[in-house]
């Protein structure tokens, strides 16, 4: 294994439209697909063949332009979803099978003893028809590892090549995720990967507690789309495996950007402003001390570099403001006001920006320096050395 690099499998076009309301057209899953390719993601689940004649033409659609990136496709236990993924032109697959009691009994009316001689054949069947195979434990989360356990050890036996450990509800958190990945781990010498749900906002802590339990592979979606509260967001565990880690995904920083533009035009959910990574306004800043700090050094209040990313810092005016912020926003139109009608523009800004909820215009501002002209000439006249004088 190598563990200076983390393989992404990034399942946008398969449990990201799995996101209620969310659909994308053929064109919009080929231009998914190739913008994903172009930023280095290694592998991607292309979408589920047993849905049908039109998903099939889809992802043959992916199939066909992929290149340096792998397609996946999602499969049931059922023979027929297997002969539908090897018509699509894939040559693996993600079969899924549920792995907790809950669901077993639950979903599937079935037992452990018919999981593990089913999910044999299944995973013998899929590679005679020349598909390599991926077996994917839906509610691994909620599974007895004692049956975790046996489960992967009869999918290696089988044949498979990964194993991939969904929190599908999840219900996880990284310090968990990380001890089962590791117990997982020293059991098997399967891929590893980790499949994390965003329901308590943990999906990328999750993902990266994987990593460092043994984790070789990660699912991801673009802006954490994704059944419920989505999955792990690409843009986070790729830049987080790569700044706190050292761990490489051979995917761009750079192209983060506009995958997520892609992806949040084509699903109809825009990225929030604060959305990390590829929020618009993660590098903007209006308070004072952070814009004074900032323009003495940016590394004061810089936890990513938005060179890396393609982007930079935006300094606005507001509420928060303080004079440095003040004097660098006059400066950039070629004002010069001192310290007092720094301030006494500073008062403006904050009326303003209560009244508008908005930043000042380069407009506003100048109207601002010239407003506060006369009153700052009056006060740098003032002596404050005499005391003042009583009202006759
Ligand atoms: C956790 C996940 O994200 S799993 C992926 C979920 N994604 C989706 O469901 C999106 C696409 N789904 C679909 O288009 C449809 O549900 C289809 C085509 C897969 C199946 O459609 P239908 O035949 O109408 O079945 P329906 O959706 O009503 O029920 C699901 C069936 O799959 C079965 N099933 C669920 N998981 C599995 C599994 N891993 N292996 C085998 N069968 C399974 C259910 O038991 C149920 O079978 P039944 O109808 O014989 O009782
Ligand atoms: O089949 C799998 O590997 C996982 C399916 C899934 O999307 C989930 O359980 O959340």
């Amino acid at each position: 294994m190598d563990w200076s690099s983390v393989i992404v499998n990034d399942t946008t076009l398969r449990d990201g439209e799995q996101t209620a309301g969310v659909i994308f057209t053929l064109g919009e899953k080929v231009a998914i697909a190739k913008a994903l390719e172009r930023a280095g993601v290694p592998e991607m689940e292309v979408g589920i063949p047993a849905m049908g004649p039109e998903e099939q033409e889809s992802i043959r659609a992916v199939v066909a332009q992929c290149e340096a990136s792998r397609p996946i496709a999602w499969c049931r236990m059922h023979m027929t979803d297997l002969d539908a993924a090897a018509a699509c032109g894939v040559d693996m697959v993600n079969l899924s099978i549920p792995v907790s009691d809950q669901q077993i009994k639950g979903k599937l009316g079935r037992d452990r003893g018919w999981v593990l001689a089913h999910l044999e054949t299944m995973i013998k069947t899929a590679l005679e028809k020349g598909l390599e195979v991926a077996l994917g434990g839906e509610d691994s989360s909620r599974a007895d590892p004692e049956f975790l356990l046996r489960v992967i050890e009869r999918a290696e036996a089988s044949g498979a090549r990964r194993f991939r450990f969904a929190d599908t509800l999840g219900i996880m958190d990284p310090f968990t995720t990380l001890q089962m990945f590791k117990r997982l781990r020293a059991a098997s010498g399967l891929e590893l990967e980790i499949h994390a749900h965003d329901d308590l906002g943990l999906a990328t802590a999750n993902s990266l507690g994987a990593v460092l339990g043994g984790a070789t592979h990660v699912s991801t979606t673009v802006n954490g789309l994704g059944e419920r509260a989505g999955n792990a967001p690409l843009e986070e565990v790729v830049m987080a495996c790569r700044n706190l880690y050292g761990r490489h995904t051979g995917i761009a920083p750079m192209a983060l950007a506009a995958v997520s533009k892609l992806v949040a035009e084509a699903s109809g959910r825009p990225v929030p402003a604060n959305k990390p990574i590829v929020g618009e306004a993660i590098f903007t800043h209006e308070s004072g001390i952070h814009v004074s700090g900032l323009l003495r050094d940016p590394k004061n209040y810089e936890a990513l570099s938005p060179a890396d990313l393609g982007r930079c810092h935006r300094l606005v005016l507001g509420k928060h403001s303080g004079v440095a912020s003040i004097v660098h926003a006059c400066n950039a139109l070629g004002l010069a006001p001192g310290e007092a009608q720094a301030r006494a523009m500073l008062a403006r800004v904050r009326l303003h920006a209560g009244a508008t909820k908005r930043p000042p215009t380069d407009a506003d501002l100048r109207r601002f320096f010239d407003e506060t002209r006369s009153v700052a000439e009056a006060i740098e006249t003032l002596d404050f050395s005499r005391p003042p004088q009583a009202a006759s």
